[in-house]
């Protein structure tokens, strides 16, 4: 039995994690849960999977989901709560599905108490990759990648030399908006941003579709998880979200992982590596596809993934602010404060204002993340 964690249990991530884990409930034990704020959610999780450690976001809500637990799990809260969750059980793997860099705390610590990490938090990684991927290396811990572009590549990458590598490349799906021109998007809803084409995903990720942060975040996670340099990483256009990326080798060969979307595939990977399962997903048939399109990436369309790459080879606590700044923009765009368009603003001005640390320790990196919260928030609305 393989003994498992999870960060963000009740996420779009979280509850397919728990999917696939119970379509072979004999193959897992579920140590930890950690929710935010859906106890109801979190509460039948907790009668069903009978973690021996849960946590929710306040201690309000730690009282309330005290009184619906069976007496053997223990209730935490707040920061030192996802702590405890991560680190303060007998889990081998940690699958991190919080979203943001509030994951970067607990994920550190779960690497430090000898986890393996199931990693889909990629806001952790783009945060303070170098922290994460150096402890990860000290500890001899895997970096197991749940987000699908990486779980492709890792996939790929399977028994082969590093140094063969030419370059790898990322698909793209485009996002709700990727049909429209920069000047429809002027006037975009909040509820059309939320319409991702293929994947049914928690909110924050899906606006970061439409924008192409999402992209640019995976371009940084790459470079940490893959040791590849900005200029070995390319961004392709692939509307389908079948082919979920590919690397090419230096002999010009190409190897693409391929499926239908469905991140409970990547999910059970993570969680059975290097064992494939049966899982419970459909099975893709290309000639029912028919198919596959590609299209050259539009850097002036999406200046957000520009932004990524300025920030990732710029390096030090920039990646970080462009993270955060992002963080609070799309906050910001999904309570109707600002346009769609503010978002790209708000993180190229809050770029523009820093002053990028190199090598920041985690204390600079949590100074950083503040300093560009507060600034995104300030911004103006137009
Ligand atoms: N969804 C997807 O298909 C993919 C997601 N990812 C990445 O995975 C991560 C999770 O994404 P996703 O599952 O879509 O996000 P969701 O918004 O669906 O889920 C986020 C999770 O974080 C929890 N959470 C939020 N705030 C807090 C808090 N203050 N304390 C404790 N828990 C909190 C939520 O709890 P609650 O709801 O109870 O408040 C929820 O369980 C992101 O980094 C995303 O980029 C990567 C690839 C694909
Ligand atoms: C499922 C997944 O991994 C997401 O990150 C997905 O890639 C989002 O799609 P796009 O960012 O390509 O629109
Ligand atoms: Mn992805």
């Amino acid at each position: 039995m393989k003994k498992i964690s999870i960060l963000g249990s009740t996420g779009s991530i979280g509850t397919q994690t728990l999917d696939v884990i119970s379509h072979d409930p004999e193959a897992y034990e579920v140590e930890g849960l950690a929710g935010g704020y859906n106890i109801g959610l979190l509460g039948e999780q907790v009668r069903r999977f009978r973690p021996k450690k849960v946590a929710v976001a306040t201690r309000d809500l730690a009282e309330r989901l005290r009184i619906d637990v069976p007496a053997g799990t223990e209730v935490f809260y707040g920061e030192e709560g996802l702590l405890e969750v991560a680190a303060g059980t007998d889990a081998e793997l940690l699958v991190t599905a919080l979203v943001g860099s509030q994951g970067l705390k607990p994920t550190l610590a779960a690497i430090e108490a000898g986890k393996h990490i199931g990693l889909a938090n990629k806001e952790t990684l783009v945060s303070a990759g170098h922290l994460v991927t150096a402890l990860a290396e000290r500890k001899q811990v895997s970096l197991l990648p749940i987000d699908s572009e990486h779980s492709a590549i890792f996939q790929c990458l399977n028994g082969e030399n590093k140094d063969h590598i030419h370059n790898i490349t990322l698909t793209a799906s485009g996002g709700s908006f990727r049909d429209r021109t920069r000047e429809e998007l002027a006037s975009v809803s909040v509820e059309d941003a939320l319409k991702h084409p293929n994947w049914s995903m928690g909110a924050k990720i899906t606006i970061d579709s439409a924008t192409m942060v999402n992209k640019g975040l995976e371009v940084i996670e790459a470079h940490w998880l893959f040791g590849l340099s900005y200029d070995q990483i390319e961004v392709v256009i692939h509307p389908e979200s079948i082919v979920h990326s590919f690397v090419e080798f230096v002999d010009c060969s190409i190897i693409a992982q391929m499926g239908l979307p469905d991140m409970r595939v990547p999910i059970q990977y993570a969680l059975t590596y290097p064992n494939r399962m049966v899982t419970p997903s459909k099975r893709l048939r290309l000639a029912d596809i028919g198919e596959l399109h590609f299209r050259e990436m539009d850097f002036a369309r999406y200046p957000c993934l520009a932004m990524a790459f300025e920030s990732g080879r710029k390096g030090g606590t920039m990646p970080t602010v462009y993270n955060a700044a992002n963080e609070v923009a799309v906050e910001r765009f999904l309570k109707g404060d600002i346009s769609f368009l503010a978002i790209e603003r708000i993180i190229a001005e809050v770029m523009a204002k820093h002053e990028a640390i190199d090598g920041p320790d985690l204390d600079t990196i949590v100074a950083s993340d503040a300093w560009a919260r507060s600034a995104a928030a300030q911004i103006r609305r137009s």
